[in-house]
């Protein structure tokens, strides 16, 4: 179901596949904020959005599973970082459009997701903060899938180096953007649901 008449169908993908050393070694995705497991406000965010909402996790899999359609987990599990997480959806994504969100994100709202959907094309569409690219936070031609896995095999591992090649198109938001709060210590957690 595309998020309006306007804009493209897009598959989702959650990332929530890392090891979470910040939080003990804990299942990030799966700690509470404001009384929910994280991934779950990621996953009421972005439900209405797509018909085929997939999360990327290596741990835990029968405790994300009411929050996706499908779970992906990344081919190698030894925590290669975040693009073993993008791969994974990529080979899965059913639209032509994938939207990735990090799962530690869950101030992002709709207007930042569509800002991203308003782009789509053929080059990936990423949020920027000033100079500072958001690689975690974009929008992905599936069809970028065979580019992904040639470099994946040539070894890169950083998202912002694979798409920096690619003429990513910038969704430029302020550096202070609280929309892209990373909540990823357990002091951050303690931080509450703002006003939206
Ligand atoms: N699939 C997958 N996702 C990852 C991996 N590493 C990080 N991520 C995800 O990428 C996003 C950003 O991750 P980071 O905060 O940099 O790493 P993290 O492992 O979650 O946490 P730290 O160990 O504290 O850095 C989060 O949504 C993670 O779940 C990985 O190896 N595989």
């Amino acid at each position: 179901m595309p998020a309006s008449p306007h804009l493209p169908a897009c598959s989702v993908l959650l990332l929530s596949g890392g090891r979470g050393q910040r939080m003990g070694g804990r299942d990030k995705g799966l700690m509470q904020w404001c009384g929910r497991p994280l991934i779950a406000w990621l996953h009421d965010l972005t439900r209405p959005l797509s018909d085929d909402l997939i999360i990327s996790c290596n741990r835990n899999s029968e405790r994300y599973a009411p929050y996706a359609d499908r779970l992906v987990a990344d081919a190698d599990q030894d925590f290669q970082g975040p693009l073993a997480g993008i791969r994974a959806g990529m080979a899965a994504a059913r639209h032509e459009q994938m939207l990735v969100l990090p799962c530690d994100a869950p101030l992002v709202d709709r207007a930042l997701i569509q800002a991203l959907l308003a782009h789509a094309g053929s080059q990936p569409v990423v949020i920027r903060q000033g100079p500072y690219w958001q690689p975690l936070f974009c929008l992905l031609p599936t069809a970028l899938k065979d580019d992904l896995e040639q470099a994946w095999q040539a070894g890169e591992r950083s998202p912002q180096r694979w798409f920096g090649r690619l003429s990513p198109i910038a969704v430029d938001c302020q550096p202070e953007d609280p929309r892209l709060a990373n909540l990823n210590t357990p002091e951050t957690l303690g931080q509450p649901v703002p006003d939206r």
